[in-house]
């Protein structure tokens, strides 16, 4: 119905009334687990007891410590690289270059919190600001996707993305119209993708896990397990950052609300979710019961780093010998997919290793509260639906040889159930 700046492609995410809706839904869904979680009941389902008076939300504090996080990580950025990778071929065939220094980032923040901890820093009070922080983060997520979406206005129409170009404004503001946006070599979708966010997640579970020491005399078990389980996920990321620009965010998605409020705000403040709630409900753990856990955790991982590595293997060089065996069907971009192995069991099978460490993140939580749970709900959700948008691309690409695969793979994501 309505196309006239350009791309046909099919509107995503209910059109503009959903995105709408997202736009409102996703943010007070955050405030709303924020506000839960430190709570008495700690009721997934349930208004919170108390909306805090718009006082709570607002500090300059906050304000100032977000903008110097935020300059930090991008400083930490443009130091050198040990590597420069190349992005996927684009519209107009030219080639990104990209710095693959994310994993770098992780260990000099981790250098400076220790350093700041050492001199006295009271890392525990960073709990105290999450609710004004998310505020200014979803205000920044809200401004930089405005600032996105006028800058994309002058783009030429090589750097606009697939989607986000509908000509509804709504929609495109919140999937994003530019593909790439950058400030000379600074790519601000790659930044924020990793940086930020993730990192911020690490830092707030740690402050999260100092708090309680200062209230209990010493972190729980629960709490160790969760820093632990999340650590080591954002660590991978970063270690394997190069793998990130052949995603669909990096590939196909532009740079709107959706990615800055989802990188920028909705990754630090609800992904330390379990981490929150156990400040706030300590729940016993027993060493035996905290393995079983370690042991799911290993199991997802195994399952997610073994799939995602093949797949990454085989794509930069198919006749790497740990991947040559494989079997394989033949497409007619010239490009091949893998039948055997990892991607002959589902065809996401890295999604089911998430899931699987999903759950290991919250168990730690105990079964008493459903709250700890809403990540892994919301993650099934998010993989459902990016799983389909997936098949859609792979179809378009691969036509016939994609039929053929999900006909010798018939499971999306869990063997003989889904
Ligand atoms: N924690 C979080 O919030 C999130 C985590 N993730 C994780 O990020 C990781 C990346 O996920 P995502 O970007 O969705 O995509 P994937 O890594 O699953 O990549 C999908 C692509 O892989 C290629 N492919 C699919 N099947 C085959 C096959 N049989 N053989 C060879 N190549 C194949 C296709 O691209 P092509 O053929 O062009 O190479 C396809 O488009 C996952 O581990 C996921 O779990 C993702 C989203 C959110
Ligand atoms: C809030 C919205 C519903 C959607 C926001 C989506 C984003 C939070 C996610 C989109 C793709 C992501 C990826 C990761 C984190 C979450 C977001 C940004 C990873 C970096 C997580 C670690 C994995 O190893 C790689 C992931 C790539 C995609």
């Amino acid at each position: 119905t309505m196309a006239p700046q350009g791309s046909r492609a099919p509107l995503e995410f209910g059109g503009p009334l959903g995105a709408a809706a997202l736009m409102l839904l996703l943010p007070a869904t955050m405030f709303h687990l924020l506000l839960v979680a430190r709570s008495g009941p700690a009721r997934l389902l349930g208004l919170p007891p108390h909306l805090p008076a718009p006082a709570a939300l607002w500090s300059p504090g906050a304000l100032l410590l977000w903008l110097t996080w935020l300059g930090l990580q991008a400083a930490f950025y443009l130091l050198p690289a040990r590597k420069m990778a190349e992005g996927q071929e684009l519209k107009d065939q030219s080639r990104l270059r990209y710095p693959i220094n994310g994993f770098q980032a992780l260990v000099l923040t981790a250098l400076l919190v220790g350093l700041g901890v050492w001199a006295g820093l009271p890392l525990g009070m960073l709990t105290e600001m999450l609710l004004p922080l998310a505020w200014v983060a979803t205000l920044t997520a809200f401004i930089f996707s405005l600032l996105l979406y006028l800058k994309a206005l002058m783009a030429p129409a090589s750097a606009l993305a697939p989607g986000g170009n509908s000509g509804n404004p709504v929609y495109d503001f919140f999937l994003g119209r530019e593909l790439n946006p950058r400030f000379g070599s600074f790519d601000c979708k790659y930044f924020c993708e990793l940086r930020p966010g993730l990192i911020g997640w690490v830092l707030i579970n740690l402050a999260l896990l100092a708090q309680e020491a200062e209230l209990r005399g010493r972190p729980s078990l629960a709490m160790w397990l969760v820093n632990g389980f999340q650590l080591l996920y954002v660590g991978d990321a970063l270690w394997h950052e190069e793998a990130v620009l052949t995603t669909m965010d990096i590939t196909h998605d532009g740079f709107g609300f959706m990615l800055a409020f989802g990188d920028l705000a909705w990754v630090p403040f609800t992904y330390s979710l379990q981490a929150q709630f156990l400040l706030y409900h300590p729940q016993p753990l027993e060493l035996p019961t905290a393995s079983v856990i370690c042991l799911v955790n290993a199991v997802g991982y195994y399952i997610f780093r073994g799939a995602n590595s093949q797949k990454n293997t085989f794509r930069k060089n198919p006749s790497d010998p740990r991947v040559a065996g494989l079997e394989t069907i033949s497409t007619a971009t010239g490009r091949q997919l893998l039948v055997s192995g990892w991607w002959g069991m589902v065809r996401h099978p890295n999604y089911l290793g998430d899931l699987i460490m999903a759950l290991a993140w919250s168990l730690p939580c105990g079964v008493s509260h459903l709250l700890p749970y809403f990540y892994l709900l919301y993650f099934t959700a998010l993989l459902v639906h990016r799983e389909a948008r997936d098949e859609q691309q792979c179809l378009q690409k691969y036509g016939l040889a994609w039929r053929e695969y999900c006909r010798r793979v018939p499971y999306r994501i869990v063997p003989y159930i889904y």
